[in-house]
C-alpha cells in the first residue's frame, strides 16, 4: 500500500516536471534566437528522450546527397497502408505509373501494425534553413520520414519491419509498372543487348471478371494462381521449384488465350509468349528460359501443332526443321543421348525430352515464381509424358458456352443481370444454351452486334441458341431427309471452319512449311467427336495434380 502511493508520488512529481520543461521548451522556442532554440530543443529531447518510453527513427528524404531508397519504399508502403485514415491525403501518380497512390500529406501521421506491434509514422516537412551550393536542386522543403515504436518492440520488429517495407514498396512498383508481353518470333537471334526476347507493352483487357466460365471453377483457379503467388514458405519447405503449370485445352473460341492474359492480369506477371517452331535446338530453348525473369508465365499455344510430341521416340520430329536428323526410329535411350548431346551444345533438333527439361528439369528452376502454360484444342494428341503429374499440375477444360458463363456474357456486352431477363425467356436460355454448344466466342459475336439494343440482343440470341441446339440434335438424331440435310450443313460448316483454321496457322507462322499446316489442319474437323469424347457436360472441368 505505502509502495503504491510512493511510486504514484514519483509519477506525479516527474509529470509535473515534463509539463515544466515542456513549457520551458515552448518559452524558448518563441523567445530566443535559433541557435538557443536548436541547442535547447536537442537537450529538452535528450531529456524527454530518458523518461518516454518510445524510440524514433528518422528517415531523411536525402541521405547527404543521396536519395535515400528507404525513405521512397516508406512513402510507397504508407501509400498503400489500409490504416491510412486521415482528412488530407496526398494524391501521386508516377511517371510510367498505371496507378494513382496516396501518400500522407505534410506533418501529418499514420499508425500502421506489424505482427501484432503499432507503429506510428510522421511526415515531418520543414523548410531548408540555408541554401548551399549543390551541383543539382534541391528542393526548398526537407522532408522525412519519423518512426515511433514502444523502444521493448524494438529488438523484435525492426529489422523484420524494415524488410516488410522495402519488400512491399518493389513489390508495387512492379504491379505499377506496365507489364510486358515478351516473343522469340525473330527465331534464334539475339538483339543488341543478347536478349532472344523481343517485347511490347502487355495490355490485354481480360481478367477473370471477363472470363465467361463456371463460377466455381474460375474461384478454384482464382484460389490456385493466389496460393501459388503467396507460396514462396510454401515451396522452399516442401523442397519444390516456385513453378505452377496449368494445361488448357477445349474448343477454338473458348476463352484459354483470355484466361492466361486474365492470370497476367490478375498476377501483375509479364508474358513471354515461346513460339517452338522459331526454335531450332534443344540448347536454344534453354538459353531462351534461362532469360526470362521470374514472375513471369511462359506460354507455348497450341501445342500440339508446334512440335510433334505424339512420339516421344522421335528425335527431331519438330516439323519445321532446317537440320531434321535422319534417325527418326530412335529409341527412348537414343532420343536421351540425343538430348544430352544438345546439352553439349551439339544438338540440332528440338526434342520432347528438351521440352521436358524446359518445364520440369534442373533449368526449369533457373528463375522462380513461375507459371507455365501451355495451350491444345487437342490433349489426346499430347504424349503422356506431357500430362504426366509434377509436370502440368493443373489440366483445365475450357468448353462450349454454358448457361452460367453465359449470363457473365450477358452482363459483360449489354450490361444486363440475369434477374432482369424476362423468366420465361431466361428459362429457354437455361435450356438451350447447353445443347447448342457454341464457344463463348460465337456468343459475343451474336451480343456485339446487338449490343445497342439489349432487348432485342437477349431474345435474338436465344432464337440462334435455339437454331443450333436444333441443328445439333437432328445431327445426333441422324436418318431421314432433315437429318441428311442437317448433317451436310453441318460438314459445310465444318470445311469452312478447318479453311479458317488454315488460314489463322499460315498467317500466325508463314515460315512454316506445308507439313505443319496439315497437322493442324485436323485442328477443327474433329472438334465434335473430341467434346463428345471428352464430356457431355457445358461446364469447365478441371484436374489440379500436386
Ligand atoms: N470464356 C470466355 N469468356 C469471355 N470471352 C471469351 C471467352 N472465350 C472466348 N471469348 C471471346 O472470344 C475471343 C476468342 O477467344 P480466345 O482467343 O481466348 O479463344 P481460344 O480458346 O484461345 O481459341 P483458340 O483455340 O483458337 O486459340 C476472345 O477475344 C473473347 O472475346
Ligand atoms: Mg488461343
Amino acid at each position: 500500500m505505502v509502495k503504491a502511493s510512493m511510486m504514484k508520488e514519483i509519477w506525479t512529481s516527474l509529470a509535473s516536471v515534463m509539463g515544466v520543461l515542456a513549457f520551458c521548451q515552448t518559452l524558448l522556442q518563441t523567445a530566443f534566437p535559433p541557435e538557443l532554440r536548436y541547442a535547447s530543443s536537442k537537450l529538452f529531447n535528450r531529456i524527454f528522450n530518458c523518461f518516454s518510453s518510445y524510440c524514433y527513427f528518422d528517415i531523411t528524404e536525402i541521405d547527404g546527397v543521396n536519395t535515400n531508397e528507404l525513405y521512397n519504399a516508406v512513402q510507397l508502403y504508407l501509400s498503400t497502408s489500409a490504416s491510412i485514415v486521415g482528412n488530407r491525403l496526398s494524391l501521386t501518380r508516377a511517371l510510367n505509373s498505371t496507378a494513382f497512390t496516396f501518400a500522407l500529406s505534410n506533418n501529418d501521421s499514420v499508425l500502421d501494425t506489424f505482427n501484432g506491434v503499432t507503429a506510428r509514422w510522421e511526415h515531418v516537412v520543414t523548410q531548408r534553413q540555408t541554401q548551399s551550393f549543390s551541383w543539382r536542386p534541391i528542393s526548398d522543403e526537407k522532408r522525412g520520414f519519423t518512426l515511433r515504436i514502444r523502444k521493448k518492440d524494438r529488438p523484435i520488429i525492426l529489422d523484420a519491419y524494415l524488410d516488410h517495407i522495402m519488400d512491399t514498396a518493389t513489390e508495387i512498383r512492379r504491379k505499377n509498372k506496365d507489364r510486358l508481353l515478351y516473343t522469340n518470333s525473330r527465331g534464334g537471334s539475339i538483339d543488341s543487348r543478347g536478349h532472344p526476347w523481343e517485347s511490347v507493352p502487355f495490355k490485354h483487357p481480360s481478367t477473370f471478371d471477363t472470363l465467361a466460365m463456371d463460377p466455381a471453377k474460375k474461384a478454384e483457379i482464382i484460389k490456385d494462381l493466389g496460393d501459388f503467388a503467396d507460396g514462396q514458405s510454401f515451396y522452399q519447405k516442401t523442397g519444390r521449384a516456385w513453378k505452377r503449370g496449368y494445361l488448357l485445352y477445349g474448343p477454338p473460341g473458348t476463352g484459354k488465350s483470355s484466361m492466361i492474359a486474365a492470370m497476367a492480369n490478375f498476377l501483375g506477371y509479364d508474358i513471354y509468349d515461346l513460339e517452338l517452331t522459331e526454335v531450332s535446338t534443344n540448347s536454344e530453348l534453354r538459353k531462351l528460359l534461362m532469360k526470362t525473369t521470374s514472375k513471369s508465365i511462359i506460354v507455348i499455344e497450341d501445342i500440339d501443332c508446334s512440335i510433334n510430341l505424339s512420339d516421344r521416340n522421335k528425335a527431331g520430329s519438330r516439323p519445321k526443321n532446317k537440320n531434321t536428323n535422319t534417325n527418326t526410329n530412335l529409341n527412348l535411350s537414343a532420343a536421351a543421348a540425343a538430348d544430352s548431346t544438345d546439352q553439349d551444345g551439339g544438338g540440332n533438333t528440338i526434342t520432347l525430352s528438351g521440352l521436358l527439361n524446359f518445364t520440369d528439369g534442373l533449368w526449369s528452376c533457373c528463375g522462380s515464381e513461375r507459371i507455365f502454360v501451355f495451350t491444345t484444342n487437342h490433349i489426346e494428341k499430347l504424349d503422356p509424358a506431357l500430362l504426366r503429374s509434377g509436370r502440368m499440375d493443373m489440366h483445365i477444360f475450357m468448353n462450349h458456352c454454358s448457361f452460367e458463363a453465359l449470363k457473365i456474357l450477358l452482363r459483360n456486352y449489354l450490361g444486363v443481370e440475369a434477374e432482369e431477363v424476362e423468366k420465361q425467356v431466361l428459362e429457354e436460355l437455361e435450356e438451350v444454351t447447353g445443347k447448342a454448344e457454341m464457344t463463348p466466342a460465337d456468343i459475343s459475336e451474336v451480343l456485339i452486334r446487338k449490343r445497342r439494343e439489349k432487348g432485342r440482343a437477349v431474345v435474338e440470341l436465344l432464337e440462334v441458341l435455339k437454331g443450333k441446339a436444333a441443328e445439333k440434335n437432328g445431327k445426333r438424331g441422324g436418318g431421314g431427309a432433315k437429318g441428311e440435310k442437317v448433317i451436310d450443313n453441318e460438314m459445310m460448316m465444318m470445311a469452312m471452319e478447318e479453311e479458317e483454321e488454315q488460314e489463322k496457322r499460315a498467317l500466325d507462322s508463314p515460315k512454316e512449311g506445308s507439313e505443319l499446316a496439315d497437322d493442324c489442319s485436323n485442328k477443327g474437323d474433329d472438334d465434335d467427336d473430341d467434346e463428345q469424347s471428352q464430356t457431355t457436360t457445358t461446364t469447365t472441368t478441371t484436374t489440379t495434380r500436386g
